[in-house]
């Protein structure tokens, strides 16, 4: 279980994480979820001990990384798949790891092989493609058969035969019964991976639910006017409508409601249907005013 309570982190003048709550609970996959800058690792730093937070509190299985004697045993986390020792081969190095937490030495052999990298075990880390690196950051996640796992970023660089086989470990480690966290800007990612959604903007948390009301909530009612002019009228009587071509596009709105209203403005209508957002379009709706270096933002500044 991961309790996160008010966490906040300055970094100067800049807020990176503002009064951050959240818990995160055993057997699911969490995706952590917002644009760059949005303060997802530093959240993630702050848990693994390695920020100090300026306020609030930052809880593993109820304690702060620093009370754990042998963390690695209660946490394990792939953050910088390339902050590996690059002259030491890749059994050397989860060797290192395993004794500093009191880990059996058998348990290198058996995460180079969960992660398939047997055959390169002797081979220097430094020599490791991208795809490898991550692998071998992610066995030395799993070396102390840890409850709780953070992942940021995990299929960043992988190929799709990478990306398939992280997306299905992250699912048989929550199956497990542990407590899984995984970062991600893309949504489309997200939506393969994981059960529930933290989205986060600008250090602040924009949503805490499951991956299906975040779908439910992206719902959208399609109006088709049979003369296009109407669309206009009708948008005119329906806050947060979008005219689109021959349709209007409503948010949070019924059928029949619409029915009834271009009934009473007497427009005739030749399409009146519910479509199911995506939940890129919800995240995009979500994040809008988040995003850091966008082109929304950018445009706001004047630049085109
Ligand atoms: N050590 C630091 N000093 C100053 N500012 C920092 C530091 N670390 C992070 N920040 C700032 O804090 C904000 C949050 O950064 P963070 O890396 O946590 O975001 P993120 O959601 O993980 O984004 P990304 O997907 O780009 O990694 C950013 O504006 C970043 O520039």
């Amino acid at each position: 279980m991961i309790t996160v309570r008010a966490l906040t982190k300055r970094f100067g003048e800049k807020i990176a994480v503002d009064q951050l709550t959240f818990t995160v609970p055993p057997g699911t996959v969490t995706g952590f979820l917002g644009p760059n800058g949005a303060g997802k690792s530093t959240t993630m730093r702050m848990l693994l001990g390695l920020d100090r937070p300026t306020s609030g509190t930052a809880l593993l299985d109820g304690k702060r990384y620093a009370e754990l004697r042998w963390p690695l045993r209660t946490v394990g986390a792939l953050l910088d798949a390339k902050a590996v020792h690059p002259g030491r081969s890749a059994a050397k190095h989860l060797l290192a790891m395993a004794r500093s937490n009191d880990i059996p030495d058998r348990r290198v052999d058996e995460v180079l092989a969960t992660v398939g990298l047997s055959d390169v075990a002797g081979k220097r880390a430094g020599q490791f493609s991208l795809g490898m690196a991550q692998r071998l950051g992610i066995a030395g996640a799993l070396l102390g058969d840890p409850a709780v796992l953070l992942f940021d970023e995990p299929v960043n660089g992988l190929d799709p035969d990478g990306v398939r086989w992280v997306r299905q470990l992250i699912r048989s480690l929550a199956a497990e019964g542990r407590t899984i966290l995984v970062s991600s800007h893309l949504m489309s990612e997200m939506q393969l991976t994981a059960d529930h959604l933290l989205v986060i903007g600008k250090g602040r948390l924009l949503a805490d639910a499951p991956l299906t009301e975040l779908l439910a909530s992206g719902a959208v009612v399609r109006v088709r006017c049979a003369d296009r002019g109407d669309c206009a009228r009708l948008a005119a009587h329906l806050p947060g409508a979008r005219v689109e071509g021959d349709s209007v596009l409503v948010v949070d709105a019924s059928v029949e409601s619409i029915g009834d209203l271009a009934f009473e403005l007497g427009i005739r209508l030749h399409g009146l249907s519910e479509e199911q957002a995506s939940l890129e379009q919800a995240y995009m709706e979500l994040t809008a005013d988040a995003v850091e270096y966008g082109a929304d933002s950018a445009r706001k500044a004047g630049v085109r």
